[in-house]
Parts: structure tokens; C-alpha cells; sequence
């Protein structure tokens, strides 16, 4: 198990909602943790709060837009000067826009594909670095299809199919680095009134009683039950390449066949 007591962690979207409770998990357990957000006035007031909660100068707040490969380069520099190491990566930022597709492929997708790279040249052992681990946060959306948000879906999938890809290439070429993906269903957090907006759902607004049915069969989870799957994520140094789905009736490790399961067909 890995202890958390002196690491540095990182964590994306980290303003409010899953990152919020995700930075807070990691400090409770002994991190420092760099906070990275869009949102500078909910950044900055969440710095204050964590340095006041947690003890002076175990947080710090840098305004990032996660689809700003400059920003994210810069931001990883500063963090590094300040902190001196990184040693845990969340990719946490999400947004739901299916009429601005192309901006959620650059943050919900690219911006994690961003934030992993930065943290693996960093963290990578033939690059001199300590290793380390890094945790994707995409949804119960990349493993199966959520109608109304087809766009959100595909970047959810691709951030599986990245992190287990890349968690493969880790243990191949032993980087010393492990990469998990977090796949949750509906949790109470700002994100989830998406459905009911026809500014993020665009033409798929008529599918809201569709997706009001899908949160039926999978209830709201809380911002704290989800945070101590990440914490498994981050301390069980068996996992790599792990996908934790998690709804409120449990929580899984999930299973990927080795063949692929297919029904013939004459052609
Ligand atoms: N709430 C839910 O039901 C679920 C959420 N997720 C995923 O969890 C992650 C976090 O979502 P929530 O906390 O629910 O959302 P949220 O909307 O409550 O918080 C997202 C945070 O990300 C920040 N953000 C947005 N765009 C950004 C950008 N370009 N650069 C940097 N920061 C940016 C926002 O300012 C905000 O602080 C997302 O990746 C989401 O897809 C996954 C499954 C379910
Ligand atoms: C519009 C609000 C979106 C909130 C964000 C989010 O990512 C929520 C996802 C919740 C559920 C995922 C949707 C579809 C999943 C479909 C099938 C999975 C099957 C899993 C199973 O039955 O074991």
C-alpha cells in the first residue's frame, strides 16, 4: 500500500464537485495537493479554506484551462518549483457540452491525454523520476452508452481505452508508473443538472426522460463515496490498468475479456 504522508498530488476540475472532494481525501491522508481549475475565484477560496483545515501551505491553487497545453505546462513547472516532486496525478476535469463537441473532446479527452503526459515524463523511471500514479476519471459513460450525450460517451470511452492502453505500455517498458480509471454513475455534484440544459445537450433534449429513467437504476452517489475509490486507486499498488466502477448499490473492479465475445455471422 502506498502512504500518502509527504506526496505530492495533483488534481484537475479540483474547484468544486468530485475534485474538490478528491483533494480534500488526499490531504486528510497526508498530501500535499496542487489544486488546478478553470474557476480562479472558486480555486482561490478553496485554497484558503484547505491551508486553514489542513495547515499552511499543504494546498495551492493554479488557474488552469485544461485544454491550454501552455497553461498546463507552465502550471506543472510552478507546481514542481513549489513542491519539488509530483507524485500523484487526477485527471478529473469534465465538462458536458454536446453542441460545443469539439471543446469537450479538448478537455474531457485531450486534457486528460495532456495531463497524463506531463505526469509520466515527470514521474517516469528511465527519465530519473520516482515513479508514481495516476488516476483518469471518466464515468459508467465509458463503458456503456449514456443517449443524450453521445459526444460525452466517446470521450469517456477514449479515457478508458487510453489509460488502459498506456497502463499496458507502463508495465511493458516498466515506467514505474501506474494508470487507473475511475468510472462512476450519477454523483451529486453540479454536472449531473446537465441533462435538463438545452445549452450543453443541444438537439438529444428530448432524450431527458430517458436519461431521468438511467438515473433511477443507478442513484445519485456522493461526492464522498466516490473520493475512497480514488483513494484505493491511488494506494493499492496492485492496480494498474484498473477500471473501478461504482454505483451506489457497490463498487467494482471491472473485468475486460481477454477475447472478444462475438456471435458469428455469415458474410
Ligand atoms: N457528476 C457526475 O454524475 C459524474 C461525473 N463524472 C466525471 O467527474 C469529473 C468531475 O465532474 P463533477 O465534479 O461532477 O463536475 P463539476 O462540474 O461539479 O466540476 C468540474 C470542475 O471542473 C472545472 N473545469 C471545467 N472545465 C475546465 C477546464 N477546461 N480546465 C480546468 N478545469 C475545468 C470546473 O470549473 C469545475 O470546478 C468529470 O470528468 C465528469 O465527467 C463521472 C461520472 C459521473
Ligand atoms: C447527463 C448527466 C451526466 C452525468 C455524468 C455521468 O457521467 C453520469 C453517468 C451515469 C451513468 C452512465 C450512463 C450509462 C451507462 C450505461 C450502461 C452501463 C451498464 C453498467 C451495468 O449495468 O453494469
Amino acid at each position: 500500500m502506498m502512504a500518502l504522508q509527504g506526496k505530492v498530488a495533483v488534481v484537475t476540475g479540483a474547484a468544486q464537485g468530485l475534485g474538490k472532494g478528491f483533494a480534500e481525501i488526499l490531504l486528510q491522508n497526508g498530501a500535499k495537493v496542487a489544486l488546478l481549475d478553470i474557476n480562479e475565484k472558486a480555486g482561490k477560496e478553496l485554497e484558503t479554506q484547505f491551508n486553514e483545515a489542513y495547515g499552511a501551505d499543504r494546498t495551492h491553487f493554479y488557474p488552469v484551462d485544461v485544454s491550454s497545453d501552455q497553461q498546463f505546462k507552465d502550471a506543472f513547472q510552478k507546481i514542481l518549483s513549489k513542491f519539488g516532486q509530483v507524485d500523484i496525478f487526477c485527471n478529473n476535469a469534465g465538462i458536458i457540452n454536446e453542441k460545443q463537441w469539439e471543446k469537450t473532446v479538448s478537455i474531457n479527452l485531450c486534457g486528460v491525454v495532456r495531463g497524463t503526459y506531463l505526469a509520466l515524463e515527470h514521474m517516469k523511471k528511465e527519465n530519473g523520476g520516482q515513479g508514481g500514479v495516476i488516476v483518469n476519471v471518466a464515468s459508467l459513460a465509458g463503458l456503456g452508452p449514456l443517449a443524450q450525450t453521445p459526444i460525452y460517451t466517446a470521450t469517456k470511452f477514449g479515457v478508458v481505452g487510453f489509460t488502459r492502453a498506456l497502463a499496458l505500455a507502463s508495465e511493458v517498458a516498466n515506467y514505474g508508473v501506474r494508470i487507473n480509471a475511475m468510472c462512476p454513475a450519477f454523483v451529486r455534484t453540479p454536472l449531473i443538472d446537465s441533462f435538463n440544459s438545452e445549452e450543453q445537450i443541444g438537439q438529444f433534449m428530448g432524450l431527458a426522460d430517458f436519461t431521468r429513467s438511467l438515473m433511477e437504476k443507478f442513484p445519485s452517489l456522493e461526492v464522498e463515496e466516490v473520493s475512497k475509490g480514488l483513494l484505493l486507486l491511488v494506494k493499492d499498488d496492485s492496480l494498474n490498468g484498473a477500471c473501478l466502477a461504482m454505483m451506489r448499490d457497490g463498487a467494482g473492479l471491472v473485468s475486460f475479456p481477454k477475447e472478444i465475445p462475438k456471435t458469428p455471422v455469415a458474410l
